[in-house]
């Protein structure tokens, strides 16, 4: 899939810069279209936002409900599995070293929250719980239509054994969802040792017992009991004494358990479904409309509006750990990888940001009152003057168009930046389309807070502070950092934790973590 940033149309014409990269500018190498938009990036449209450990969306739910589509999806999604529970798996190994570390108690999991990846996350959730919907409301259709036959075929009590046959199929079912509600990289469907999983497989022979209970309260417990014979065909498990009620149970149970791979089949073969929408009459009539209804809405929401992904890498943690040199030497490993362009009212050595562009306090406020700057604050410049810093919104995009935009930042920015309206900036932006913000949040730290005032005090002191002044700044910077960790821990916003104690292996740790701005992990 592929993000057309050509295309992208700006709303305020009061964007100097950031104006609307048309077509045709972007097919010329213009030097002042910024945009770089004839750079079209090739992209895979995915949900990285979820390195939920849980397995509970609607796609992963549909493989685990019918056996057959099951079967179809294992490989994928074992792949799928070993990728969740990577990410999944490092995430919270390294919240808990840290929040061990720090002494602060770990709520972080996962996934960034600022983006439109839970809005997709919420539609596959939609999707599941439509699915669990569905299986309840097979059964009990079966439920209805079968005990009304069996009554009539074969009486009360065989409709009353079909319908507790179906009721123990409700059981297994919400078992069932139960079990795939749970389903993480820790807990796969081949743990057969699942106290819930054994129980779900031995409802049938629960549901055999219970008919033997009922009979006795029925009959009698003596009569039920002098009843009991090991003969075979004139009592078939030698504790039901009414084989129709039995049999009409089991019945119901399998008939209803089947519901479930013949929806699955149904689903996953769609030739069965053409078979029968040759088949004159109602029933194919209603196929190929619902057929001719669902391809209409497909085309209209996926193939002419296909998602566009923005993928941006967040680096941000405590001060000195390191981030800025990670950040840089994978982007000079890597070439799609780019800073934005900020946006600066005096040019100074002090705005800790490497591309920017100096810009007049006049056109800074136009920018931040238009609501286009993504984040701004003041920083002293050289000469101790008061100096404005903004990252316009439409940088990051720009900067995304080589393929990912990197933005390495302090903690309170990239809360600014998390926080910013991407969704209503897009939907405003590009009316018609589905464009999204992927954020690959990653947290550069150190495994403990001494070791991050540590690596301060070295900095401070290679600077020239006296040891007065470097604890002075100490002491601030260890309340900032200890509610930075904080916020990192208990936000749940970050998808990586890197501790970059030694640098090559967290330059490795850092790639890893970049390769899902292209990749879906699931
Ligand atoms: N793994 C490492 N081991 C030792 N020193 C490191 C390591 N990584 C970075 N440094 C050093 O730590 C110092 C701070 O690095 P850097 O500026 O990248 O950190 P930062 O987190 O971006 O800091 P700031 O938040 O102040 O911008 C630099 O002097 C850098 O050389």
């Amino acid at each position: 899939m592929e993000v057309r940033l050509a295309a992208v149309r700006w709303p305020s014409a009061s964007h100097r810069a950031y104006t609307t990269p048309t077509a045709s500018s972007c097919s010329s190498s213009s030097s002042s279209s910024r945009g770089s938009c004839s750079a079209a990036a090739r992209l895979e449209s995915a949900h990285v936002g979820a390195t939920s450990a849980h397995y509970t969306t609607g796609r992963r739910a549909l493989s685990a409900l019918g056996l057959p589509a099951l079967l179809a999806n294992l490989r994928r999604r074992r792949i799928r599995w070993s990728q969740g529970a990577e990410r999944a798996g490092s995430t919270c190994l390294c919240a808990t070293a840290e929040a061990r570390a720090t002494g602060t108690k770990s709520t972080a999991r996962r996934p960034s929250t600022n983006t439109a990846a839970p809005v997709r996350r919420a539609m596959r959730a939609e999707e599941y719980a439509k699915m669990k919907r569905q299986s309840l409301l097979d059964a009990a259709i079966v439920g209805a239509i079968g005990s009304l036959l069996v009554g009539l075929n074969s009486g009360p009590t065989a409709a009353a054994g079909f319908v507790v046959g179906i009721a123990f199929v409700t059981v297994y079912l919400l078992l069932l969802q139960r079990d795939v509600d749970s389903l993480s990289p820790g807990n796969t469907p081949f743990d057969l040792l699942n106290p819930l999983r054994i129980l779900r497989f031995l409802l049938p022979l629960i549901l055999v017992l219970v008919l033997g209970l009922q009979s006795s309260f029925t009959l009698g417990f003596d009569t039920w009991l002098d009843g009991l014979r090991w003969e075979p065909g004139a009592n078939f498990t030698g504790f039901v004494t009414s084989p129709p009620a039995l049999f009409s149970a089991l019945l119901g149970y399998s008939l209803a358990t089947l519901t479930l791979p013949l929806r699955g089949l149904a689903d996953s073969a769609p030739e069965v479904r053409t078979l029968v929408k040759a088949v004159p009459g109602s029933l194919g009539v209603a196929l190929r409309l619902t057929d001719e209804a669902d391809s209409r809405k497909g085309e209209s929401s996926e193939e002419n509006h296909p998602v566009e992904v923005v993928p941006v890498l967040l680096v941000t943690g405590p001060r000195g750990c390191g981030k800025t040199t990670l950040a840089n030497q994978l982007r000079q490993r890597d070439a799609r990888f780019q800073a934005p362009e900020w946006v600066v009212t005096a040019q100074s050595s002090s705005t800790g940001v490497e591309r920017k562009e100096l810009i007049s306090g006049t056109e800074f406020e136009t920018l931040a009152e238009a609501g286009s700057l993504a984040v701004r604050y003041k920083r002293c410049g050289d000469d101790l003057e008061q100096i404005d810093l903004g990252l316009p919104a439409m940088a990051v995009l720009q900067a995304a168009a080589a393929g990912a935009c990197v933005l390495d930042v302090d903690p309170p920015t990239a809360r600014t930046l998390l926080g910013y309206p991407w969704q209503t900036l897009f939907n405003d932006a590009f009316p018609g389309r589905k464009v999204e913000l992927r954020v690959i949040a990653v947290w550069v730290s150190l495994k403990t807070l001494d070791n991050v005032m540590e690596r301060n005090r070295v900095r401070l002191e290679a600077q020239g502070l006296s040891t007065a002044a470097a604890q002075k700044q100490l002491k601030l910077l260890r309340t900032q950092a200890t509610s930075d960790i904080e916020w990192a821990l208990t936000s749940g916003n970050f998808d990586f934790t890197i501790f970059n104690e030694d640098e090559e292996a967290a330059s490795a740790e850092l790639d890893r973590a970049a390769r899902y701005c292209f990749e879906d992990p699931f």
